[in-house]
């Protein structure tokens, strides 16, 4: 059943700008504009800008759990990529206590591919959405799923995939510099699926087996692109309760998945399988670990089996009002 949007979704008043100054579309400029137009309109304004890796879940965390009510952020923006998106959704399902929930969340696409953002707001301009999500009535609160990853504990926003969608990310050093955005991804798509071997794995949606053998790329989400541009999972609804996966099998060629995927081309090939539950087991079979990725960071170290359990309706999310 989808959840519906929060009735009325009143407009903000106390925001937190979390700011990542390591993500691949930061310029200083834009903090100051982003900053002043929320000022136009809330009665207050904090700018956090992150120090590294984990910063933005602890200081999203504290912020929305401290205080009283009439203190606590109820926006909080996060202005850079994916990997600083699902921190600051982190922080937010970590609030617990008296008014969990309050705060909502807004994506700033000033990241690398901001799938993210792509979710959400398509491909409008980022200041359009933020004076939607300022101005009363234009947009709405949506209360999106998530998955847990038990083996972790982290929450999964976006999505995540083993193989050669895992294997992009070590690949995206290589790339030559001048090469920005999404096209890094791409590049870095094209050279690691040149030389990629499947893996022998198996995928178990809620206790049935989906896919097992040969496994170019099994994705669970979430978003329906990664890397700002495949559509791995076009039928996704991020607020359906229920996680969907895919998998790409070891009968089609790993050359052709950067294009089959731009267009869901994936679905029509003969080793692919497509499902849709409230738990996914990813495994790989020959007794190595998993080479995987979540929300476009690595997890290395995860062991044999991945497991996603759905977390239905756990992150308010702004967005454009559906059919708009
Ligand atoms: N001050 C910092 N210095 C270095 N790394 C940081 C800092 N703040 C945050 N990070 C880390 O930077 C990583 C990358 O950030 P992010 O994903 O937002 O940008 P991106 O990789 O350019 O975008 P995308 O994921 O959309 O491709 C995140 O894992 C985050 O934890």
């Amino acid at each position: 059943m989808p959840y519906p949007a929060v009735p009325a979704c009143p407009a903000p008043t106390r925001a937190l700008i979390v700011v990542n100054p390591a993500a691949g579309g930061h310029r200083a400029d834009l903090v100051e504009r982003l900053a002043s137009l929320c000022r136009e309109r809330l009665a207050s304004v904090a700018v956090l800008r992150t120090t590294g890796p984990g910063d933005a879940v602890d200081a999203v965390h504290r912020a929305v759990a401290k205080g009283t009510v009439e203190h606590r952020p109820d926006l909080v923006v996060a202005a850079g990529g994916d990997g600083t998106v699902r921190e600051a959704a982190e922080g937010l399902v970590r609030q617990g206590g008296e008014g969990r929930g309050d705060a909502a969340l807004l994506i700033v696409p000033w990241g690398s591919a901001n799938s993210g953002y792509r979710m959400f707001w398509d491909d409008r301009p980022w200041r359009d959405a933020v004076s939607m999500v300022l101005e009363p009535g234009r947009a709405e609160v949506r209360r999106m799923d998530l998955a847990r990853l038990a083996e972790t504990g982290d929450h999964v926003l976006l999505g995540s995939c083993t193989g050669l969608g895992a294997q992009i990310l070590p690949a995206l050093a290589a790339v030559p510099a001048g090469s920005r955005g999404r096209d890094r991804y791409a590049r870095a798509l094209a050279a690691v699926a040149a030389d990629f071997r499947p893996y022998p794995g198996r995928v178990t949606v809620d206790g049935t087996v989906l896919a097992e053998g040969p496994t170019v790329l099994a994705n669970v989400g979430g978003g329906r692109y990664r890397a700002g541009q495949y559509l791995l999972l076009p039928h996704s609804r991020p607020d359906d309760g229920l996680l969907d996966v895919c998998v790409i099998g070891g009968r089609t060629d790993p050359a052709r998945v950067p294009e089959l995927t731009r267009h869901a081309g994936h679905l029509g090939e003969p080793g692919t399988a497509y499902g849709r539950g409230r738990r996914v087991v990813v495994e790989r079979l020959d007794g190595e670990g998993l080479v995987l990725e979540h929300d476009g960071e690595p997890r290395d170290g995860i062991g044999s089996t991945a497991t996603f359990d759905v977390v239905p309706g756990a992150l308010p999310v702004w967005t454009a009002p559906a059919g708009r």
